[in-house]
């Protein structure tokens, strides 16, 4: 059966309004069907030993291009589980059924480089512009063969699309330093997702900690460039507004894990009203989503669910969904364009290579922070303060060769080649705080971790290089060491190589602060 197909159980969504424009950002890509069939998935169990938590169960849903779909349920349903499986970025667990994106089974790489995912909490750069943000975004994940001036002009579009105009040149900025706000914020995450061209998007409830107005204003352009772009639209969302869920074609509804409904957004209280037990009356004041959300939370927090999931298991809504299911699954392989089996067959996760991407690190970042106070200062204030403690101490000490006063220059020396070790973990904070970026980064095929490490290295001895030269040679000719300044500078160098590497690694074992 096509979807296509007009159906008993096809109801209008409501019509969005027109409340931005798109500008020129119109970039279509290969249009991909998701469809899941049968997934059930879980994990050894946090609390029970040697039982299995059944986070979702013999789910059969499918998502189109040009669509929007939300992924609903109270918290604890599944959701972001099972939008974590669908992107690819479940690593534990096992998984029953099958999940295909255009007939297929689509590989980590595939994932990696034509999908988007806006995660709940955002993850930018704060030391970068809006623009800067998107460009950088844009030169990792755009093909090299592209003109820097389409890039740019592609950017452009998107700022405009994504209503980013007024604070294209601000800084994005952190807790402690202000920059955008939290709607522009979500915006520019969803704007690094877009700057790909990605095929399908996942939003990770993309309103969290918007109000109404914002949260109304980021869906309604997701929704404009879903249908301007033919991308496939999938998101999580907890308590959508009612003009939000108005702009959703169709909803999945879980409740612990259970499938409780498939289907048109339209449609969706016509089933709750004349399919499901009648749990919750439709009283007047309320709007749909909020209806729905009440309905599905009342139920599991009453135990219901599995009474839900049986009411729609049982309704032609299950069936007719199930038929769909199927046939997508047994025919969409069989008609994959040329484009779509190419993408699906790609072999690299990355679209550019290292090089490019050491290049656009260098220019990106590590300019920006040899600029920025909190960067610079933990990497040189602590060798200056160390350098000036050791040159005070010992002040001309190198003039006395008796043996005496040998132990004064060993102390001198021990302690010159021991302090690399303690600036280095001064700076570890700040590793693990760019810890969620790297994982969204990597998860996003923007770079190799290779990549990332080398920058980071490069980086970290260049302004070490620079600080350790200053201090080393205040320290070497105040105290007035004998020998080679050189082989003195070479051998803290070194000593500070190893404190970095030393603190990156641990780092990245230690899973807290
Ligand atoms: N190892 C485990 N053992 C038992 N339960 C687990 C395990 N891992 C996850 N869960 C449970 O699975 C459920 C699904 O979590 P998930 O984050 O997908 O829900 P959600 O619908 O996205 O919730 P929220 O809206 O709060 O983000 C949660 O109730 C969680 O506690």
């Amino acid at each position: 059966m096509d979807e296509n197909m007009p159906s008993s159980l096809d109801v209008e969504s409501p019509v969005a309004l027109d409340k931005h424009s798109l500008g020129t950002f119109t970039a279509r890509g290969t249009e991909v069907r998701i469809t899941v069939k049968n997934l059930t998935f879980s994990v050894p169990h946090m609390k029970k030993r040697n039982v299995q938590a059944h986070l979702l169960k013999n789910i059969s849903i499918f998502f189109n291009p040009s669509e929007m779909s939300a992924l609903m349920g109270p918290s604890g349903s599944g959701k972001t589980t099972l939008l974590d499986l669908l992107a690819g970025r479940k690593t534990t667990g096992r998984t029953e059924g099958q999940i295909l994106f255009g007939g297929l089974p689509p590989s980590k790489q595939y994932l990696r480089r034509f999908t988007g995912y806006v995660e709940q909490f955002d993850s930018l750069l704060p030391i970068l512009t809006v623009r800067e943000m998107l460009m950088y975004t844009a030169e990792l994940k755009r093909p090299l063969s592209e003109t820097p001036e389409s890039k740019k002009a592609d950017v452009d579009a998107l700022i405009g699309a994504l209503a980013l105009d007024v604070c294209r040149n601000t800084l994005i900025g952190s807790y402690e330093k202000r920059g955008i706000s939290g709607g522009q914020a979500k915006r520019t995450n969803i704007g690094i997702a877009l700057v790909t061209n990605p095929r399908v998007l996942f939003l990770d409830e993309p309103t969290t900690g918007l109000d109404s107005y914002t949260s109304n204003e980021v869906m309604d352009v997701v929704k404009k460039l879903t249908q301007q772009t033919g991308v496939t639209v999938c998101s999580t969302i907890h308590s959508p507004t009612a003009y939000c869920f108005n702009l959703f074609d169709r909803v999945t509804l879980l409740v612990s894990g259970n499938l409780v409904y498939f289907g048109q957004q339209g449609a969706i209280i016509m089933f709750f009203t004349t399919y499901s037990s009648n749990l919750k009356e439709f009283t007047p004041g309320y709007n749909n989503a909020e209806y729905i959300t009440d309905l599905v939370t009342e139920a599991d927090r009453m135990g219901k669910a599995l009474e839900l999931a049986e009411a729609y298991a049982i309704s032609p809504f299950s069936s007719e969904n199930q038929v769909m299911v199927d046939s997508y699954a047994a025919s969409d392989s069989k008609n994959v364009s040329q484009d779509l089996l190419a993408e699906l067959n790609v072999s690299r996760s990355t679209v550019t290579p290292m090089w490019w991407g050491l290049r656009t690190f260098m220019a990106y970042r590590t300019s920006k922070n040899f600029w920025d106070p909190s960067f610079v200062a933990p990497r040189v204030v602590p060798n200056l303060v160390i350098g000036l403690l050791i040159l005070t101490l010992y002040l001309n000490i190198g003039t006395d060769n008796s043996d005496s006063n040998v132990t004064n220059i060993a102390a001198v020396l021990f302690m010159w080649s021991a302090t690399p070790g303690f600036v280095a973990s001064g700076y570890m904070p700040t590793l693990f705080l760019e810890r969620s970026l790297f994982v969204r980064e990597r998860n996003d095929g923007l770079y190799l971790v290779l990549t990332y490490l080398l920058a980071k290295l490069f980086e970290e001895l260049m302004i070490n290089s620079i600080s350790s030269l200053c201090v080393g040679a205040m320290v070497f000719y105040a105290i007035k060491l004998n020998g080679s300044f050189g082989l003195f500078y070479v051998s803290y160098l070194v000593a500070v190589s190893v404190g970095i590497i030393l603190a990156y690694f641990v780092s990245s074992i230690s899973p807290s602060m």
